[in-house]
């Protein structure tokens, strides 16, 4: 809805009404078409004013409208109306005006904006681009090389760069919509025409050829196959080289092939996810609308490591006082250089003052002894975690929340060394832990619905996407993981290659395949965990590492590297070579071509030509399979749980929405298909047999993922 009304004598004030954001709803387009009408045609309306109710101007086009037919008045005319008005029409901006809320404002003939606003062409995100006429207006207004920018990455920028571009023309700390009615009467009866942006030209940039040529290579580059960023430079381009009628409907070309895009469905499905996220509940019943948090001043971090560290950076950065502990001296004093370097150098990126001060340093942990949340992030070790927690029960306050950065260590056996076991919770970062986006915050049995809620809080406060997950081995992201490396391997006994298994997962999206993020990563550290679980361990007899473990097939292929010391990126080899340890620019390695051909000959293995589809099918597929079971076992409330964890924290390609989501555009039978195809020829690998979850929802008429949880529902009822 829109609401009108006179103020001042002779402003027609235009409200955008549509609780939280304003977006522009098929109710709110007909409001507003028929408000300017109204203001056009009433004549003591002498200008008009368009702001937004509730602190916010608009965050675009309603969202949830694009998966189904639209209706109501279209944007693009209506914003046409609004430019060739006779009378001057301000937009008064604060909050946020997105996406289509923008492209309004730039048809409005003046811009004033609040200084605490931001502003933005968002759609790029969501798999589309401003195609209301923002892709050949923004780079009328602010020129080409902003304009792209802006639209290729979507970003916000606040009042005072907007202002520097010329995006609006005036910012104030004031009411916006008093400055802007008075602002309206004063340019009453002014010619307007140089105030409508779509009958200027683009302002001359040089080399613009040479320029659209860098940004689409940069974009291609950086969008790792999404197709939205490369239309936007094209929709860019047109608003450069056509007159305005063509380019918007080069806009419109574009933006038809987007909208009903696989890409744009799954993008609009992680916008939505990321929000569901929060909504989060526990077996119990639990929910984060009934559960309250306790309140968090104090924190503490135990064990200054590389993730002890990062954690530290992340508390002190959102304004928690953290005591940080380390039992050796010298430990200690390199963890506060690092972790001081750290917030330097945060700080300066972001033009604020580095908070030093809200680190202090011990090396006692009864230095925790007053903190509400102490998050324990000492080596991975089940035996020395047990002592920690045995320490911070007797240490700490009543009360005190007790976390541990585990990424896969059981925390219900942790909760039983305390006194208080629900107070216990996993807090599990992702490294770099300032710089990663991703919190899985781990229940177990017994923590109380409060201590998830407080984690859950903190996780906000600091920046994360918290979701909240179950107990299980690997919990959900590194539980899911296993499988996926176990296929790759599997896939290198069978005939792959590290390239060939990179490429056709870096082609699917991935920012790396699975060889190269091992390297990257340190292949030690998985084959510690190997070790720790039993496997990777020679037969007494033979003194080889067997090729079936615990009653499956397993692989040592990882093993057998790593025994010969090379650990990846940081000793120079690993599944591919480096000029020097350290050098992040790998190349295949005919040493581990040869070791391969060696290892097949050894164990009677031929090897096969495999192609990308089966490596594809192999790795995704079983990770979902997981995933199903995930969902199956409880341990993941929701499918967009799981695709928000492989998003934020496996970079799993976004524009693929996340595994589950991606198995839903698939199609659920041709998954179990696949799966039952691949068990038939790998009978000894349990990840490929399908689980009961996906065949009961094929069984059920594959409903789309938005309905899964309903049908669980359904299911688990019947049982
Ligand atoms: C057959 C071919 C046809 C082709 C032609 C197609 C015709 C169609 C042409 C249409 C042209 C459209 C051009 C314009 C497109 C757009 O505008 S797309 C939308 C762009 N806008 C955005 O991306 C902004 C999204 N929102 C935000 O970034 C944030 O919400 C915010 C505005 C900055 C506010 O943040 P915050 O205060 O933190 O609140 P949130 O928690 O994020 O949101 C609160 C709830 O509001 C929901 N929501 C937010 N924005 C929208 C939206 N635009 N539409 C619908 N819903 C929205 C959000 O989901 C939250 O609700 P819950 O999910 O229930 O929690």
């Amino acid at each position: 809805m829109a609401a009108f009304a006179r103020v001042s004598g002779s402003v027609g004030l235009i409200t955008l009404q549509n609780p939280p954001v304003n977006a522009l709803s098929a109710a709110v387009r007909q409001g507003i078409v028929d408000s300017v009408q109204r203001a056009l045609r009433e004549p003591e309306v002498k200008c008009v004013v368009i702001c937004g109710q509730n602190g916010i101007f608009c965050g675009g086009a309603d969202i949830r409208e694009f998966s189904g037919p639209m209706s109501g008045p279209p944007l693009i005319p209506m914003i046409h109306s609004i430019e060739v008005a006779a009378k001057p029409v301000v937009a008064a901006i604060e909050g946020s005006a997105l996406g289509g809320g923008l492209e309004i404002a730039l048809g409005c003939h003046y811009r004033i904006a609040h200084s605490k606003t931001r502003l933005g062409l968002p759609e790029v995100t969501l798999g589309l681009l401003p195609a209301a006429g923002g892709s050949q207006r923004l780079p009328r207004l602010i020129g080409v090389p902003a304009a792209l920018d802006l639209i290729t990455t979507g970003r916000h920028v606040t009042a005072a760069e907007a202002l520097q571009l010329g995006m609006v023309d005036q910012v104030t700390d004031r009411n916006v919509t008093d400055v802007a009615v008075k602002f309206a009467l004063s340019v009453v009866g002014k010619p307007l025409d140089a105030r409508r942006i779509s009958m200027h030209s683009c302002p001359h940039s040089p080399d613009l050829d040479e320029l659209f040529e860098r940004t689409m290579q940069h974009v291609r580059q950086r969008a790792r196959g999404a197709i939205a960023p490369v239309a936007c430079v094209q929709a860019v381009r047109a608003a450069a080289t056509l007159p305005y009628a063509q380019g918007m409907e080069k806009e419109r070309e574009l933006m038809a092939t987007l909208f009903t895009s696989g890409q744009a469905r799954a993008l609009q499905y992680c916008f939505f996810a990321q929000r569901a996220i929060g909504r989060w509940s526990m077996p119990s019943g639990a929910r984060w609308d009934t559960s309250k948090p306790r309140p968090v001043h104090k924190t503490a971090v135990i064990g200054l490591g590389t993730m002890g560290r990062g954690i530290a950076v992340t508390l002190a950065q959102a304004g928690f006082p953290v005591i940080a502990v380390e039992n050796h001296e010298k430990q200690l004093m390199a963890a506060k250089q690092a972790i001081s370097g750290m917030l330097e150098r945060g700080a300066k990126r972001r033009g604020v003052t580095p908070v030093l001060n809200k680190i202090t340093y011990s090396r006692d942990i009864q230095s925790v002894a007053n903190a509400d949340l102490v998050i324990e992030a000492v080596f991975e070790d089940m035996a020395l975690k047990e002592k920690v927690f045995q320490q911070l029960s007797a240490i700490c306050k009543p009360g005190a929340l007790l976390c541990t950065n585990t990424s896969g260590l059981n925390i219900d056996h942790l909760a039983s060394q305390v006194r208080n076991p629900e107070l216990v919770v996993g807090m599990h970062f992702f490294a770099p832990a300032h710089v990663m986006k991703l919190l899985e915050v781990v229940y177990g049995p017994r923590s109380s619905s409060e201590a998830l809620a407080t984690a859950m809080a903190v996780g906000k406060k600091i920046g994360k996407v918290s979701v909240a997950v179950g107990n299980c081995q690997g919990f959900v992201g590194n539980r899911m993981l296993e499988h996926y490396v176990e296929q790759a391997l599997f896939l290198l006994e069978e005939g792959a290659t590290p390239e060939l298994v990179d490429q056709a997962l870096e082609e699917f999206g991935f920012a790396m395949g699975v060889f190269r993020m091992s390297d990257l990563s340190g292949l030690d550290i998985g084959w510690r965990v190997r070790k720790g679980k039993g496997l990777a361990v020679p037969d007494p007899t033979t003194g080889q590492t067997a090729r079936v473990q615990q009653g499956r097939r397993y692989s040592p292929v990882a093993d057998l590297i790593c025994e010969q010391g090379r650990f990846g990126q940081k000793t120079g080899q690993g599944w591919y070579q480096y000029n020097t340890p350290g050098s992040r620019v790998g190349k295949p390695d005919p040493w581990v071509h040869n070791f391969l051909k060696d290892y097949r000959a050894r164990h009677g293995l031929v090897a096969r030509r495999i192609d990308h589809q089966e490596v594809l099918e192999r790795c995704l597929y079983s990770m979902i399979n997981e995933g199903f079971r995930i969902l199956e076992d409880g341990i993941a409330a929701g499918p967009e749980d799981i695709d928000v964890i492989y998003v934020f924290g496996y970079s799993w390609p976004r524009h693929r929405g996340g595994p589950m989501f991606y198995a839903h555009m698939v199609g659920l039978p041709k998954v179990l298909e696949r799966l039952e195809h691949y068990h038939q020829a790998h009978p000894d690998v349990p990840s490929l047999q399908p689980c009961n979850l996906l065949r009961k929802l094929v069984a059920n008429g594959s409903p789309p993922i938005q309905k899964w949880k309903e049908v669980m529902k359904k299911i688990n009822s019947r049982l």
